[in-house]
């Protein structure tokens, strides 16, 4: 069954390429969601991931407490191609009128492989657009919030093992030190944690010696004995033998689809592992971005917003305890609920 509201498939007029606009949902609202510019072995594979992506955005604003939709926007690049400068306008024109043809039912922003500059491009054509350079108006770069956001759900989950959410003396183990890692641990430094850090580029010991980090190598900090250990890497970092080897209380972390498989979710309740959705954790940048562009919130506002990813996380791991069940499934049961309501207050 098409669980999907619409979803466009077009190729680009100007840039031949295929392109395909997903909109899972809008009972809450408008959707949204990133353009992701990645290769695939067949346009299809793109397809598939817009369906997967699109579903998740849902999840993700329900989670968070959103009047959005999930959206998403794939151009499917073929196999080690690249995209040609001197054509990127051309591409994101043809996405440009995809988006606009909606007529406001679904915003763009950044995701993999393109970034505020592409965004500025595309709202050349429309208004239904976020992410931009904050010189046009945007809210630009959402790292910063990401990271924001993820201190607020280590204060959570620090809260539901020790008892308060003081970060002063934690042990953190982040993986990345990306646009999101470094600033995350920037973040924790200030708050007195004590970080243990890797990256798989050499050139971030720096960022480790700066801010007085231990640091391990990418293979080591999965065994590190921390109270939580932080993905902001890249996805499917939780193996089951990455999971057996685990020696903290919690994992936490904005990298995107931390689980290598359901197996690996259930293994990490068995041991005791406290592991919070991805998508709950690194919904800063997206609430940011959103409720400054799309909702005309002020900065105060924004954060406020951003900050409530602590509430949330709370609220989840109360849930998860009383029903005997994952914080992963008490957050798809806390965004069905908020989905049904809507649905059901529009009759
Ligand atoms: N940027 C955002 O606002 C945002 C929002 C939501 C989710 N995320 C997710 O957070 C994660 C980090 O995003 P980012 O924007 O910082 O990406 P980034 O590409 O800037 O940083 C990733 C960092 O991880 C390092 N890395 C890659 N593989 C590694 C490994 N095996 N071990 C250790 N380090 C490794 C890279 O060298 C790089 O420094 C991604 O999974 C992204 O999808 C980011």
């Amino acid at each position: 069954m098409l669980d999907h509201e619409q979803v466009l498939i077009r190729r680009g007029p100007r840039s031949g390429l295929p392109m395909i606009l997903a909109v899972h949902s809008t009972a809450l609202g408008p959707a949204a969601g990133g353009l992701r510019l990645w290769n695939y072995p067949d346009w299809r594979d793109g397809l598939a991931d817009a369906l997967r992506l699109s579903a998740a955005m849902t999840l993700k604003f329900a989670v968070a407490g959103l009047d959005s939709g999930g959206g998403k926007t794939v151009v499917a690049l073929p196999q080690g191609a690249r995209p040609d400068p001197a054509r990127r306008r051309d591409l994101l024109y043809d996405v440009a009128d995809m988006i606009d043809s909606l007529g406001g039912v679904y915003a763009a922003g950044p995701d993999v492989g393109t970034g505020p500059a592409d965004m500025a491009v595309i709202g050349e054509v429309t208004a239904h657009v976020f992410c931009r350079p904050e010189s046009l108006g945007g809210s630009g770069d959402s790292s910063p919030h990401t990271a924001r956001g993820t201190v607020a759900a280590l204060r959570a989950v620090t809260r539901r093992l020790y008892g308060d959410g003081d970060l002063k003396g934690r042990r953190m183990a982040v993986i990345g030190l990306g646009h999101v890692g470094e600033h995350l641990c920037r973040l924790l430094a200030a708050e007195g944690a004590d970080l243990t850090v890797t990256d798989i580029d050499p050139a971030k010991t720096r960022i480790a010696a700066e801010l007085g980090a231990a640091w391990r190598s990418p293979e080591e900090i999965i065994s590190a004995e921390v109270d939580v250990l932080v993905p902001a890497a890249l996805g499917g970092v939780l193996t089951t033998g990455v999971v057996r080897d685990l020696r903290c209380r919690a994992v936490v972390g904005p990298a995107n689809n931390q689980l290598d498989t359901d197996e690996a979710g259930e293994l990490l309740r068995e041991r005791g592992v406290i592991w919070v959705p991805d998508y709950v954790v690194s919904a800063g940048g997206v609430i940011n971005a959103i409720t400054t562009e799309l909702y005309d919130f002020d900065a105060g506002q924004a954060l406020a917003r951003v900050n409530a990813i602590e509430r949330t996380v709370a609220d989840l791991l109360e849930a998860a305890e009383a029903l005997g069940v994952t914080p992963a499934r008490a957050a798809q049961e806390t965004a069905r609920r908020r989905i049904r309501a809507a649905m059901a207050s529009r009759g």
